[in-house]
């Protein structure tokens, strides 16, 4: 399926149409009488639009505590590590719309497993026990090399197959231990929104669009079931 572009003037208009258009997504889930099913990233477009999801709820009907969370990757640190996406999340988002802890799934940190190869199984056993055929909504971060979720060009973890969960070691973005939601599992979605914002991202993001081979670009491979959307501020866009 084409990948869909979405341009917004800066980072925060596009976390405030991203925040909204999530909402009316889950509103409409809801309605339907579905727990939607929704992917988290890290980063800091994410933060932006975590905290506009967190600023626009009260505008909505949409009921926290029936959406289930997950995380598209994870920092295999402590679980008070500022590193950790899940921290962020809680910070910008979970903290101020009170979700069912019971339907939050965060990943493993390096208190919960004895190392990240153990922390990455128990999150595949997580997601085979509670988890959807199909998320509704998969966010992604774009890095400047492309990486999207904690798959970097050229490595390993990329060509991972039959796991819906890999550990990552040797990360070339600090920290280097990672676990991370495969590339067949990220696609495993009705929808995926990449988020990049910065003229760092530019390059990567006209290379995800111009189809680049996924180990040079992993953006390029992410692709939901309906539909795939790039939401860009106009920097992120430069080079298209
Ligand atoms: O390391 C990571 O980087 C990406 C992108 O982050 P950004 O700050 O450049 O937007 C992020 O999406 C991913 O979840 C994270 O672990």
């Amino acid at each position: 399926m084409n990948p869909v572009v979405e341009r917004y003037g800066d980072k925060e208009a596009l976390a405030e149409a991203v925040a909204a258009r999530l909402l009316e997504r889950l509103a409409v889930a809801q309605a339907e009488g579905r727990v939607p099913q929704v992917v988290l990233t890290g980063g800091s477009v994410a933060d932006a639009v975590h905290r506009a999801l967190a600023r626009l709820t009260p505008q909505t009907r949409v009921d926290w505590s029936r959406v289930g969370l997950w995380w598209g990757d994870e920092r295999f640190v402590a679980p008070d590590d500022a590193d950790r996406n899940a921290g962020q999340a809680r910070a910008a988002l979970l903290d101020a719309v009170a979700p069912d802890p019971a339907l939050v799934h965060e990943m493993p940190s390096s208190a919960d497993a004895a190392d990240v190869q153990e922390g990455a199984a128990a999150y595949a056993a997580t997601l085979a026990a509670h988890g959807p055929e199909t998320f509704d909504v998969v966010m992604l971060g774009v890095g400047p090399d492309g990486h999207v979720a904690s798959l970097f060009p050229g490595h390993p973890a990329l060509a991972a197959e039959d796991l819906d969960v890999v550990g990552v070691t040797g990360s070339p973005k600090p920290p280097p231990e990672r676990i991370s939601l495969t590339l067949d599992r990220l696609n495993r979605t009705r929808a995926v929104w990449l988020v990049a914002a910065g003229a760092e991202k530019a390059e990567a993001v006209a290379g995800a669009l111009a189809g680049a081979p996924a180990f040079e670009v992993p953006a390029a491979a992410v692709h939901g079931l309906e539909e795939t959307v790039l939401h860009l501020d106009e920097a992120a866009a430069g080079r298209l």
